[in-house]
């Protein structure tokens, strides 16, 4: 297959970028380039920013069940493109098409009908003075936003930003990662094809420290929703904070997954437990990566646990076999090779995996990562502080739930703890006193998208989902009417 070059989506009209500059856009499963994607530079993101100006008044106006019929109809178009989709999901990232077919591409299209129904059903609110005063509450879109998503659920993650943005009226200028752009790009030709007047979706396509910072930077931009890197949510909050922007800052995780001796541990429950450690291969920032186990179980539940980790398939993305895919790129897969030599050097004792794959026939060169468990590891080490966002899962014991609680937050990290106890009591306590964004009980990325989602301390700033991104994407003005 011929390679094919993406284009930038400005002003309703698939472009090339103003500099001609092209990056290459590798499948991880093969390692070998299969399309190119435009490398905008300012001047890019200044054409798209000055375009979604054009169009804002117009979309701010625009009855909302007129925005929310408009993105229904994108979500029909993807949902009626979905094998696609998943296919170009799965040669982008390197996760199996199956897994891009079960999840990422139909979640994409529930975060477009969702915030199309959640911003009809949206009520404001209203505050009675007895002294003979109404009050209620307007929400006015913000103007031109910035939505800039990572590579390990491209579309499910750019459809999570875009969605309530358009949703609450505000036109939208884009970047995926330059790492999986594909998607994206194919969604805002569908844009073209939904009828979205042009301007009010732009999507410009580049690297992080140019198109990004160009986005981020620019004093147009009302506000940016961010997931990705803690490194990157920081620099990002710096540009922002002198020009008083808003941020919402989905970053990073390292999650435990607490098992008590208490818990159902049925095929089922192991299952999800392995999927909470392994599914995306890791990629995903709700990971657990930390799998606290209490110590009078510990034996018997390493053993059924690694006989689970054992029997994952690791292979082409495209075979429908496959459990886990390649890593994203050849720089993540070096990443996350020195984390387990990291490990190894800290005294940890690979238990199960610890090394690079190579599938024999198209696969041979791809960036494929055996499933590691490691055991042994105090929980003040590297290894069990350090986002790796691989196929790593360490082993932690502990003795009670003090322990567990300590061990758990005893992390920069705050994003999402699951815990699988039959104690209703202790999960009360627990969720309570774990400090995080999300607590799951006996359940794994169980998702209600009318939730709030996401993280304290170094995983982020603010919430995503439901009220709380459409309150993110509007500003409040308080109308107070004497009677
Ligand atoms: N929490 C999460 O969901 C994710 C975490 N990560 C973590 O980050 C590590 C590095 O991965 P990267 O791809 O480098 O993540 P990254 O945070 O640099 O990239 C995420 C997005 O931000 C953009 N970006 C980068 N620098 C920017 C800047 N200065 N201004 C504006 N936008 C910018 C990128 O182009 C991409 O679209 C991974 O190994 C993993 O640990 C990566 C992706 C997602
Ligand atoms: O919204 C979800 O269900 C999942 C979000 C996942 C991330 O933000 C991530 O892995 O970066």
């Amino acid at each position: 297959m011929p390679s094919t070059r993406l284009a930038n989506l400005i002003d309703g009209r698939l472009q090339a970028p103003v500099d001609n500059r092209w990056l290459d856009i590798h499948e991880p499963a093969t390692g070998v380039v299969f399309a190119h994607c435009p490398d905008s530079t300012a001047a890019d993101v200044d054409a798209a920013v000055k375009s979604a100006q054009k169009a804002a008044p117009g979309w701010a106006s625009m009855p909302s069940e007129e925005r929310a019929r408009l993105i229904n109809r994108l979500a029909d178009l993807v949902e009626a493109r979905l094998e696609e989709f998943a296919a170009l999901e799965s040669r982008d990232s390197g996760k199996p098409v199956a897994l891009a077919r079960r999840l990422d591409i139909p979640r994409a299209v529930s975060n477009l009908r969702f915030f199309a129904a959640a911003i009809i059903a949206w009520d404001s609110e209203s505050h009675a003075m007895e002294s003979g005063a109404i009050n209620y509450t307007l929400r006015r879109p913000l103007g031109v936003v910035g939505c800039i998503s990572p590579w390990n659920l491209p579309l499910y993650l750019f459809t999570w930003k875009i969605a309530p943005a358009l949703a609450s009226g505000n036109t939208v200028v884009a970047k995926p990662s330059e790492i999986t752009p594909c998607t994206a790009a194919l969604l805002g030709e569908l844009s073209i094809e939904a009828g979205f007047p042009p301007g009010v979706l732009n999507i410009v396509q580049g690297r992080g420290p140019t198109t990004g910072q160009a986005i981020v930077e620019h004093p147009a931009i009302k506000a940016v929703s961010f997931t990705g890197s803690t490194r990157t949510g920081a620099s990002i909050a710096a540009t922002a904070a002198p020009q008083f922007k808003k941020v919402s800052l989905e970053l990073g995780g390292k999650n435990p997954a607490i098992v008590f001796a208490d818990a159902d541990l049925s095929d089922q429950n192991l299952d999800t437990i392995v999927r909470s450690g392994f599914a995306n291969q890791g990629e995903i920032c709700l990971c657990g990566s930390r799998l606290l186990v209490q110590r009078s179980i510990y034996d018997s539940f390493r053993e059924r646990y690694l006989a689970r980790v054992k029997a994952l398939r690791v292979g082409d993305p495209e075979e429908a076999s496959s459990d886990l895919g390649a890593l994203v790129s050849r720089e993540h897969f070096d990443k996350v090779m020195g984390c387990i030599a990291q490990a190894r050097d800290e005294g940890g004792q690979i238990l199960i995996g610890g090394h690079a794959l190579s599938p024999t026939g198209r696969c041979a060169e791809g960036w494929f990562i055996a499933p590691t468990v490691i055991d042994g590891l105090p929980n003040e080490t590297a290894t069990n502080q350090q986002e790796i966002f691989g196929p790593v899962v360490t082993l932690i014991p502990f003795e009670d739930e003090a322990d567990a609680v300590a061990i758990a937050n005893g992390t920069g990290y705050g994003l999402a703890a699951s815990l699988w106890t039959t104690d209703l009591s202790r999960a009360h306590r627990m969720g309570a006193q774990l400090d995080f964004g999300i607590v799951w009980i006996n359940c794994w990325l169980l998702r209600d998208l009318r939730t709030p989602f996401g993280g304290t301390k170094q995983s982020g700033v603010g919430r995503e989902g439901g009220a709380e991104a459409l309150r993110f994407f509007t500003e409040p003005r308080n109308i107070c009417i004497r009677y």
